[in-house]
């Protein structure tokens, strides 16, 4: 998929990850959609965005993902300003034991809320143009964090559902592909006050940290490459792109039937 022109929307595209991803993508010439539920991070972004590409490129909407009125609000202002969406990125998520309630509703269910949303726009079948949306789920999604057992599953979640709805794309015909994106440890705030957001676990921080240090951190910029890799990549459905610093593989997963 060639960018130029295209629409792509990305959650929690204030800060970090997804702030990279938003600045890839409209490097490489798409329009993107801002949002985030922190309105000041945002807007600040993107007086920044605007003055780097151009007052057209960028739009910035405050939207909490665990809500599906803002949501939902926030895909048709992204339609009626830009003429459509092509590419959805689901990134926004959290990380914290202590309320742990809000992070299955954020990281699980706000990804398959942005993802069932971005279809009733993108799909063949409801007269869209197709597309791609790229899910942001975790190393964590792989395999088990024993310090954060519930951001693990809410993760596992973000990776089952993915696999599955990209199969069922397939098969019914969505034109659209669905991919996840499994990043190791990467340098952003998330990841900074993890300590702090380990609750009844918080013993295993130490653990986790020396997992970090053993593992290395990725930046943001690393994690941004790999998100435009499953976007131009037309071949690419269905797949868990698992990123560390010093490798990136697609996985793969027993064959069931
Ligand atoms: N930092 C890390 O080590 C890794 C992070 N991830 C995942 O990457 C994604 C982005 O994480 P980071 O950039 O590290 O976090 P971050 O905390 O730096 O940024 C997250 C952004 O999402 C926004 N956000 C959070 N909840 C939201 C909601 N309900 N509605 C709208 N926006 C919301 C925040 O305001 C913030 O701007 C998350 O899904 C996270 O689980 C995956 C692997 C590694
Ligand atoms: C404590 C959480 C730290 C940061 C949040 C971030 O989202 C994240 O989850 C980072 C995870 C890093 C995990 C690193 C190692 C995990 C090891 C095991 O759980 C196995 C994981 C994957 C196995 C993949 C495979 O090759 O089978």
């Amino acid at each position: 998929m060639a960018l130029d022109g295209k629409v792509a929307v990305v959650t929690g595209a204030a800060m970090g990850i997804g702030k990279a991803m938003t600045e890839i993508l409209l490097q490489n010439g798409a329009k993107v959609a801002l949002l985030d539920f922190n309105e000041t991070a945002g807007k600040s972004l993107l007086e920044a965005l605007k003055k780097q590409y151009g007052q057209e490129k960028t739009l910035f909407l405050t939207c909490d993902i665990e809500s599906e009125e803002q949501t939902k609000a926030a895909l048709q202002t992204t339609r009626e300003t830009f003429g459509g969406i092509d590419i959805m990125c689901n990134n926004a998520g959290i990380l914290n034991e202590s309320t742990w309630e809000k992070t299955v509703s954020i990281n699980l269910m706000g990804v398959i809320r942005g993802t069932y949303l971005a279809l009733e726009h993108m799909s063949k079948l409801n007269g869209g143009q197709g597309g791609v949306i790229i899910n942001t789920a975790s190393m964590a999604g792989l395999g088990p964090l024993p310090s954060c057992p519930v951001y693990t599953a809410s993760k596992h979640g973000v990776v089952g559902f993915t696999r599955a709805i990209a199969a069922a794309s397939s098969a019914l015909g969505y034109g659209i592909r669905i991919n996840v994106l499994c990043p190791g440890f990467v340098q952003t705030d998330l990841f900074s006050n993890i300590p702090a957001r380990l609750g009844k676990f918080s013993l295993l921080a130490d653990a986790t940290k020396k997992m970090a240090e053993k593992m290395e951190t990725l930046s943001v910029s690393e994690v941004a490459e790999c998100l435009l890799e499953l976007v131009v990549d037309e071949m690419k459905n269905g797949e868990a792109f698992m990123v560390l610093p010093k490798s990136k593989k697609y996985m793969t997963f027993p064959v069931l039937l």
